[in-house]
């Protein structure tokens, strides 16, 4: 399925949050959605995702708007991972996962053997099986991070959007993650990321789209993204560059005003 988003305007506030964007993704790259705080990313994706109307423009699917395809077929091929995805609930971490496989099978029906497999894919994917039966309200945020990615792997869907699902892992988890990411784009799957570590974003995304102010200010290969001038206009620092066994390792260094608060201007 091939993500089309034309001319997407949204206001809130009264203000355009998302301004004029134009977007095509498809299956089988790794998409990193980068730009500062206040970007629009997280409001790019939750109209990507089919979770609010755009004022201008529109986004298709295949070349059908969402009305179309329903929400229920919807669902199962594209999940949604929410940046602040609070989980506090009195629930299990495997019953959280078993979430996931709501789109398949509808409230109230039996688990199927097809969603217990699934859930235990998802469960190892996301290196959630060793807290399988405790409470999610007892688990650390990195914990209840891998759980909630856990969820999402567990739809099995061709989509999977996550927002800053690196946010807080470890170290280790985030390589895990991302190379996790990048191997299931690479067989087929469309993932979208939106990251604000620079450093896993051009290491790991085939692509990435940096936003700023609304707009979308560069989308291409990292290297052609990514450029110090890039790094300037949208975050105010510079960027040190270095590369190791053939891979690019990039680093933001320095704030280059660090009384100008642009980041936040459009
Ligand atoms: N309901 C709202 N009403 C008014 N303004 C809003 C509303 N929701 C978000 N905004 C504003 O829209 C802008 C874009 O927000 P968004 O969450 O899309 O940014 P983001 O790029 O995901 O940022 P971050 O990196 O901080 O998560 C922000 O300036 C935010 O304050």
């Amino acid at each position: 399925m091939e993500i089309v988003a034309r001319d997407l305007t949204i206001r809130l506030g009264g203000v355009p949050r998302v301004d004029r964007v134009s977007l095509a993704l498809r299956p089988g790259e790794l998409v990193g959605l980068i730009g500062p705080n206040g970007a629009g990313k997280t409001t790019l994706f939750r109209a990507l995702a089919g979770l609010r109307t755009s004022d201008e423009g529109e986004t298709l699917y295949d070349g059908r708007p969402l009305a179309a395809i329903g929400r229920r077929a919807f669902a199962k091929r594209l999940a949604y991972l929410e940046q602040t995805a609070e989980a506090h609930w009195p629930l299990r971490v495997e019953h959280v996962v078993a979430l996931g496989r709501l789109p398949h099978r509808g409230f109230g029906r039996a688990a199927l053997t097809t969603d217990a497999a699934a859930v235990e894919r998802a469960l190892r994917a996301a290196d959630a099986e060793g807290f399988r039966g405790r409470l999610m309200r007892e688990l650390s945020g990195g914990e209840r991070a891998r759980v909630l990615l856990a969820r999402a792997f567990a739809v099995e869907s061709e989509w999977l959007l996550a927002d800053e699902p690196a946010a807080a892992l470890d170290p280790a988890h985030q390589l895990g993650l991302m190379e996790r990411l990048r191997a299931a784009a690479h067989r087929g799957m469309g993932v979208v990321v939106v990251l604000h570590d620079l450093t896993l974003a051009s290491r790991f995304c085939d692509r990435l789209v940096l936003m700023a102010g609304g707009r979308i200010l560069g989308d291409g290969r990292p290297a052609e993204v990514l450029t110090d001038e890039a790094a300037a206009t949208a975050y105010g620092v510079s960027l040190i560059r270095a590369e190791t066994g053939g891979e690019p390792l990039v680093a933001p260094w320095r704030r280059l005003a660090p009384d100008d608060d642009r980041r936040t201007r459009p």
